[in-house]
């Protein structure tokens, strides 16, 4: 299945080097990225704290109002163009994914809007939480990114609504767009469509999710500056630049407070990134719970492919074949001199904690 990006492709990386024309384009200095990726202890649930507070401590702990706006979304995944009702078709075919596909061709079933949404975090592992719950046949999910919420909100519910897959009595409609978890007007968007809806959101070391993030778009832009002078706004002083998205996204309370205005602690699932590498069964019972779906997902499911060096799927969903997700995914980091680590480690300290605090769970990152 063949995908493009039309209206996206090309204008989404300039606005990332817009925002880099500002940096240093300092040499890298680049050795060792230490303490990135540590397998953590389990995720989050349901916490039952309000986000009423959180604001404040949050602001304290930024020099100034961010721009949350500015967040770049520049993910591997396919967007779904912005598209006229007539697209419709073309962008049906694109949604690659055997589910997406056998469930428009069977014709069975109504489209529904989604009843859970995967809304972040980029570069989180959001991409193998949804193709590991394909594999659940209550479960059906759109292939790609639609960013209803985000870039297409006003193309319509309905126009979001067409993008589904088919789904019959008992079963789940799903998607995944990352960036909804940073995105200001998403919390209320989504209230609007449906107050019940289930987020979940795939949570990683926000040390390590900046330098998957720096890599991704290195991989697109070999010649941006260093991960190094991206992340300082001041080298001398370690001043961090909390205006880079790939820094901002990681600030997990702060986006956080944003949809608990909107949305009880208990209708959010945090999932723990690092586990869905370390035990995806482990993490994937939790989410068919929180789905109140039967645990058809378990580790019978998964093998650990040495070379590709993750989990990936003895089955894929409607094929019996083994399948590990994509060379884009699973990059080999650059090494990040382990200054520059343990600087990023200090600053996202304190809101981790808050994190934690908030979600009643243990990420364990620090
Ligand atoms: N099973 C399996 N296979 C491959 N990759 C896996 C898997 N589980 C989690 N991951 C991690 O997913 C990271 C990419 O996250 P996302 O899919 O959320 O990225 S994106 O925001 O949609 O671009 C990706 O980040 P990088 O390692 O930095 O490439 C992976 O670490």
């Amino acid at each position: 299945m063949l995908y493009s990006c039309v209206g996206y492709c090309s204008t989404v990386p300039s606005l990332v080097v817009d925002s880099y024309r500002t940096k240093d384009s300092a040499s890298p200095g680049r050795r060792t990225e230490t303490g990135a990726a540590a397998a953590a202890g389990g995720a989050g649930g349901a916490g039952g704290h309000g986000g009423g507070n959180n604001a404040g401590f949050v602001s304290r702990l930024l020099s100034k109002p961010q721009p949350w706006e500015d967040i770049e979304s520049d993910y591997d995944e396919p967007p779904v163009r912005t598209a006229s009702r007539d697209l419709l078709d073309t962008d049906r075919m694109r949604f690659g994914g055997l589910g997406s596909m056998s469930s428009f061709s069977s014709g069975a079933g109504s489209k529904k809007l989604p009843q859970a949404i995967i809304i972040g975090v980029k570069k989180g592992g959001t991409r193998a939480l949804l193709e590991f719950l394909r594999v659940h046949p209550d479960i059906r999910a759109v292939g790609a990114e639609p960013h209803f919420f985000d870039r297409n909100y006003d193309n319509g519910l309905e126009w979001y609504r067409e993008l589904m897959p088919k789904t019959l009595e008992g079963q789940i409609t799903m998607e995944k767009t990352p960036s909804y978890f940073v995105t200001r007007e998403a919390p209320a968007r989504i209230a609007a469509m449906s107050r019940k809806t289930k987020l979940i959101v795939v949570v990683r070391d926000p040390v390590t999710r900046a330098i998957s993030d720096y890599t991704q778009t290195l991989s697109k832009k070999p010649d941006i500056p260093s991960f190094e002078s991206l992340t300082f706004k001041n080298r001398t002083t370690g001043l961090i630049d909390t205006s880079w998205s790939a820094v901002q996204i990681g600030i997990y309370a702060k986006h956080l407070d944003n949809w608990l205005q909107h949305f009880p602690m208990e209708q959010l699932l945090f999932v723990s990134g690092e586990r869905l590498i370390s035990d995806p069964a482990g993490e994937l019972g939790r989410v068919q719970d929180f789905l109140r779906l039967k645990r058809i997902i378990t580790d019978k499911h998964f093998y650990f492919n040495q070379t590709k060096g993750f989990p990936c799927l003895k089955k894929a969903e409607g094929s019996s074949k083994p399948h590990c997700l994509g060379k884009t995914k699973g990059r080999t980091h650059p090494n990040i001199h382990p200054e520059v680590v343990r600087r990023l480690r200090d600053f996202y300290r304190p809101f981790n904690l808050k994190f934690y605090q908030m979600t009643g769970h243990h990420f364990g990152w620090d």
